[in-house]
């Protein structure tokens, strides 16, 4: 006689709170510039997930694509083929239900306009009442280290302040998802470190769901839950590196010294040195 089965398990069932929630879902994306001269081609099959609360920095040589797969995020440039998917709607949903801010690499201020005033233009282009917009934006101001100087002008500040002006802007409107585009890059080294300690803490406050480009491989380690790391042009994804597996989530400068912090920043090294080209 054979042995009885032994009970069915009953099925596995996922408490929500554990189902990581897809932002952005970038499938096949390919995506080419037609030039008068010659098509160029910028991406190249490029899929990637990003989950609510990832802190993603995309690293690579320049020009591979960096910029453009963010702008295809905010629906800024059109893919040739694949497909993205942002907060569950097309990019173009997306950027008119206003679902992500986007901060550049220049902190692009008005300069007639005050720090407060530059800070409630989008939200005054929204048709948000003047009392709400004055009070949102003095909210995220101080949220970024910048109580007091509302009524200064953009050139009454300095580089990093200016930045953070636009880091403000951008998340006045409360946005899920927001993108930046290597917005530390002009800064100097002692600068920079503050704001990326700065930055580390306003993510973990808000909980927002930040998409990063940088060529600096210790910012992208020292931010980063992960770490895109990108091939020469046509972009493609070369290596994904889960920061969390060796980092804790909050960190602070120091952590730069540890062994877990020098071993990622030497996997981002080795996958940009595996798809570079020397030819140029
Ligand atoms: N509108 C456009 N028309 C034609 N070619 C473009 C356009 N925008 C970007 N490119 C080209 O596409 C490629 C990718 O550019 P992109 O700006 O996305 O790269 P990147 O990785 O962000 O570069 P960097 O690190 O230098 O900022 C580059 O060769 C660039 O010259």
């Amino acid at each position: 006689m054979q042995a009885p089965l032994p009970p069915v398990p009953p099925p596995q069932t996922v408490p929500p709170a554990a189902i990581a929630r897809t932002i952005v879902d970038a499938r096949n994306v390919t995506l080419t510039y037609q030039t008068a001269d010659k098509p160029v081609y910028a991406l190249s099959d490029v899929s990637l997930k990003i989950n609510k609360g990832d802190f993603i920095s995309l690293i690579g040589p320049s020009g591979c694509g960096k910029t453009t797969l963010m702008r295809t995020i905010a629906d800024l440039e059109q893919p040739t083929s694949g497909e993205i998917i942002v907060n569950g709607m097309t990019p173009e949903a997306a950027r008119l239900k206003r679902a992500y801010g986007y901060v550049f690499q220049a902190p692009a201020l008005y300069p007639w306009r005050s720090v407060e005033r530059n800070v409630t233009l989008p939200l005054e282009i929204m048709g948000m009442p003047a009392a709400e917009r004055q009070q949102r934006a003095r909210d995220h101001l101080e949220m970024v280290g910048l109580a007091g100087f509302e009524k200064k002008f953009p050139w009454q500040l300095s580089g990093g302040m200016q930045q953070r002006v636009s880091i403000a802007r951008a998340l006045a409107f409360e946005p899920d998802l927001l993108l930046m585009d290597e917005p530390f890059g002009a800064l100097d080294e002692i600068t920079r470190d503050h704001l990326n300690l700065q930055l580390t803490r306003l993510w973990l406050q808000t909980q927002k769901t930040c998409i990063f480009v940088t060529h600096s491989i210790a910012e992208a380690v020292f931010l980063s839950t992960r770490i895109v790391v990108m091939s020469p042009r046509p972009g493609k994804i070369l290596d994904v590196i889960d920061c969390e597996q060796h980092l804790p989530r909050e960190r602070t400068l120091d952590i730069r010294e540890t062994p877990e912090f020098a071993h990622i920043a030497q996997r981002v090294r080795e996958g940009l040195m595996e798809g570079h080209s020397y030819d140029d």
